[in-house]
């Protein structure tokens, strides 16, 4: 066995600790789960493998989730009767149930304290890796590694190498954390972590949200898990255990580092998320719907600086805007302190809490040769309806500006307007 002095990455302390030895990247791990999160869509092969496959109930029912988000409310007869079946399972085995309207997996976890700082957190959803945006180890998985986990109560896996992320400087007005971290997906490249632990270094920088942020774009660079070193707020919100800081000479697969000061307003083109380009570059395309929301920039931050933007404008005419709030706590928020009246006014269309038309399954997909400005986390082709629409990716203060003008626009257009 490895000696525990050689020092190690945040990775390999999360699973080191979470396991029964101390691992290094290489190694295989087998860990404790403390959460297994299950989304709609894929709630039907999860119950699949667990009712017939290993014929096991779940070991800590407390430790399992089941999110109806990706579709929600229920577009077709075999969407609303897979959501039928996840809620009678849930009720049968006494897992959590987030029905129709609670909102995006991601975000409900963390509102609801189901990922905690050194936790090892299952989903069967690409985008878990934004509980790293709390040091949870976050991870996506298929139904059946996650029916495994729910119903051993563990898992195992392949320590990953490390790359870190160091972020440098102070962000000028109007540039946010998705600008940073459509950055950093250029800078790595959509494969450049495959596998890896993107360790991201941000100080005291960034609020939770913005951290989840960051976190969730990892795995567009192909990475198993995106940490933030937990700084700033998150030391006020939660305990942080010692454990999960990386040593000092712990060894990295790559090192870089990103100048905040030096960042403009950022923006993915068609039709890969690290196609980044400044905003100014891309300015006065003409764009068909501006979608605001998702697991990446559908938080209450995300809604105040789309409001901030489009306070006593209109949406151009001929352009569409869609707001849909990441959960029903973030809608009420904005509610309460009247952000989605401002939205309302200006001409936006509020959805039902949850994915929208994020993976173009309903609510808002996009026809042949429309072009849409999204707040979320990919551009691919096809994804948000047909293959010959498509997608520029962008944080709510672009795409609200280019809501307003009704072509792609940077905040400061709007004002001179
Ligand atoms: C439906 C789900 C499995 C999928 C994912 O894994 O990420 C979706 O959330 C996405 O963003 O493409
Ligand atoms: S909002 Fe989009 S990216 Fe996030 S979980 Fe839903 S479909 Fe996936």
């Amino acid at each position: 066995m490895t000696s525990v002095l050689n020092p190690q990455t945040m990775a390999e302390k999360i699973l080191s600790r979470r396991g029964d030895r101390a691992v290094y990247a290489g190694d295989l791990a087998v860990v404790e789960v403390d959460q297994v999160m299950v989304v709609d869509s894929i709630a039907q092969s999860f119950i699949e493998r667990m009712t017939h496959d290993l014929a096991a109930m779940p070991k800590y029912p407390e430790r399992v989730s089941i999110v109806v988000d990706h579709v929600a409310p229920a577009s077709t007869v075999s969407v609303a009767q897979a959501q039928k079946e996840a809620r009678e399972y849930a009720a049968r085995t006494g897992v959590a149930l987030f029905d129709v309207g609670r909102g995006i997996c991601h975000q409900v976890l963390m509102e609801e304290g189901l990922a905690k700082p050194g936790w090892i957190v299952l989903g069967s959803d690409s985008h878990s890796t934004t509980y790293g945006a709390v040091a949870a180890f976050g991870t996506g998985m298929g139904a059946t590694d996650i029916a495994l986990a729910a119903a051993s109560g563990k898992t195992w896996l392949r320590v990953p190498e490390s790359v870190k992320v160091t972020l440098t400087g102070e962000l000028r007005p109007g540039v946010s954390a998705k600008d940073v971290a459509l950055e950093m997906i250029r800078t790595l490249g959509a494969d450049g972590a495959t596998y890896q632990s993107i360790e991201i270094h941000a100080g005291d920088r960034f609020t939770r949200g913005e951290r989840m942020t960051l976190a969730n774009l990892c795995v567009e660079a192909g990475a198993k898990v995106g940490l933030v070193v937990p700084g700033g707020e998150i030391l006020s919100m939660y305990d942080v255990p010692e454990w999960v800081y990386a040593d000092d000479g712990a060894t990295y697969v790559r090192q870089i580092e990103l100048d905040l000061g030096a960042l403009n307003p950022r923006m993915s083109a068609p039709s890969e998320v690290d196609n980044v380009h400044d905003v100014a570059e891309l300015r006065g395309l003409q764009v068909d719907q501006v979608f605001i929301g998702t697991c990446t920039n559908g938080r209450l931050e995300d809604l105040h600086a789309a409001a901030e933007v489009l306070r006593g404008h209109k949406v151009s005419p001929g352009t569409r805007l869609l707001v849909i709030p990441a959960s029903s706590q973030v809608m009420e928020a904005a509610m309460e302190d009247g952000t989605l009246l401002t939205l309302q006014r200006a001409g936006a269309v509020l959805g039902t809490p949850g994915c929208g038309p994020c993976m173009g399954r309903h609510q808002g997909v996009l026809a042949p040769g429309e072009v849409c400005v999204s707040t979320s986390n990919r551009n691919f082709i096809g994804r948000m309806g047909d293959k010959d629409a498509q997608i520029y990716l962008a944080s709510p203060a672009v795409a609200a500006a280019t809501a307003v003008m009704g072509k792609i626009a940077l905040p400061g257009d709007v004002g001179a307007a």
